[in-house]
C-alpha cells in the first residue's frame, strides 16, 4: 500500500503538490489522473525518493523510501524518461542494474521472457522501438519482483497494440496481488485500465474513489430530453435552476432528476419524445467534477483533438 499525507512540495513560488493526502490500495490498479502540470511526476519522485517533500510524508508499505532495505524488491518504477545506454543490449542494461542492486542475474532472464523480449535480448537498446524500449523498462521495474509498481504515463507515444499490452500487463501484476500506481493524462486510457481513480489538478486532490463511482457521481444527474415543446419546457427547467445545453437534437439537463423533468413537462403540457439519463464517459465525468477548472478544459480539448479515433471514444 502507498500512502501520502499531506504530501507538498513547493520550487520557489510554484506550489507543485499541495497538501495531498491520499492511499493506493494493494491488488488494484489505481489510476493517477491529472492534466499536464498537475503535480503527477513531482509525487511520483517524491513516492521514489528522488525529491524531497517540503512538507508531509508518503510512505511505501508503511516506510519512506530512503528507509527500505532493497528498494528495487519493495517498490519498481517506470518512469517517463528512462535511461538506458544505447549500444547496451537489453540483457547487459537488465544485468548491469541486477548486479549494482544484488539480484540474482537468474532473474535477468524470467524479467525478459515476462516482458516478451527475450528474442532480442542480445540486440542493441539504441535500436530499439518506444514500444520495446517500455517493456524493456518494465521489465526492469520488475528485476526485484517487488510489490508495488509506479508507471509515469506508460502508454505516451505507443501505438494500439503497445497500449493494449501494457493495458493487460498492468491488470496482471494487480491479479497477482501488486500494486500498481500509473499516471496518465489520458482519461479514457484509465477507464479502461484502471478500477480506482486518484484525480488531482493543480497540485490538490479532486477526487479519490473507484472509477465506477467517479463516473456515477457526475453522470448519474444529467438526461437527455427531446421534445417538439422545448420552448415550453426550457423556461421551466431554468426555474428549477437545471444546467441546460442545447444538443443537436434536444437538450442534455443536469441537476434536476429525470422525474421531476418528467413532472415539469406535464405541468407546462410540453411532450417528450425522450428522456433519458445518459451513461456518461469519463471525460464528461471529469469535466463535471473539476467544475469550471479552466485547466481541465483546456486539457480536455487538447487530447480530443490529439487523440486518435478508437482511442477518445470510450465510455465506462
Ligand atoms: N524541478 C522543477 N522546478 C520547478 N518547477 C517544477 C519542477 N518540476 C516540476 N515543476 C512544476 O511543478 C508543476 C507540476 O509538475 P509535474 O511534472 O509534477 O506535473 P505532471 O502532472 O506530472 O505533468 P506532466 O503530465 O506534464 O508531466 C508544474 O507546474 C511544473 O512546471
Amino acid at each position: 500500500m502507498i500512502e501520502a499525507q499531506s504530501l507538498t512540495k513547493r520550487y520557489g513560488d510554484k506550489l507543485a503538490v499541495d497538501d495531498l493526502s491520499f492511499t493506493v490500495e494493494t491488488g488494484r490498479v489505481t489510476g493517477f489522473l491529472g492534466p499536464n502540470g498537475a503535480g503527477k511526476s513531482t509525487t511520483m519522485r517524491m513516492m521514489l525518493g528522488l525529491d524531497n517533500p517540503t512538507g508531509g510524508v508518503v510512505t511505501i508499505g508503511g516506510k519512506r523510501y530512503s528507509e527500505l532495505h532493497h528498494p528495487l524488491r519493495t517498490v519498481g518504477a517506470l518512469l517517463e524518461a528512462r535511461w538506458v545506454h544505447p549500444n547496451r543490449s537489453a540483457r547487459a542494461h537488465l544485468a548491469w542494474m541486477a548486479k549494482s542492486n544484488k539480484i540474482s542475474p537468474k532473474r535477468v532472464d524470467e524479467v525478459l521472457d515476462i516482458v516478451g523480449l527475450s528474442e532480442v535480448a542480445n540486440k542493441r537498446a539504441g535500436g530499439f522501438s518506444l514500444g520495446m524500449s517500455q517493456r524493456l523498462g518494465i521489465a526492469g521495474a520488475l528485476l526485484g519482483d517487488p510489490e508495488v509498481l509506479l508507471f509515469d504515463e506508460p502508454v505516451n507515444g505507443l501505438d494500439p497494440e503497445g497500449i493494449l499490452w501494457i493495458r493487460k500487463f498492468m491488470q496482471r501484476l494487480a491479479d497477482e496481488g501488486r500494486t500498481v500506481f500509473v499516471s496518465s493524462h489520458l482519461l479514457s486510457e484509465m477507464a479502461l485500465t484502471a478500477t480506482n481513480l486518484v484525480v488531482i489538478g493543480k497540485g490538490k486532490l479532486i477526487s479519490q474513489s473507484t472509477t465506477e463511482e467517479f463516473v456515477a457521481r457526475a453522470t448519474d444527474s444529467t438526461v437527455k430530453v427531446r421534445s417538439p415543446h422545448l420552448d415550453r419546457l426550457r423556461p421551466a427547467l431554468d426555474r428549477v435552476g437545471a444546467t441546460v445545453t442545447p444538443t443537436d437534437d434536444g437538450l442534455l439537463v443536469a441537476g434536476v432528476a429525470g422525474e421531476k423533468i418528467g413532472e415539469l413537462a406535464m405541468e407546462n403540457q410540453a411532450t417528450l419524445h425522450e428522456l433519458a439519463p445518459q451513461q456518461g464517459s469519463l471525460e464528461q465525468a471529469f469535466m463535471q467534477i473539476t467544475g469550471d477548472s479552466v485547466e481541465y478544459h483546456a486539457d480536455l480539448e487538447t487530447e480530443s483533438a490529439e487523440q486518435p479515433a478508437g482511442h477518445a471514444a470510450v465510455t465506462n
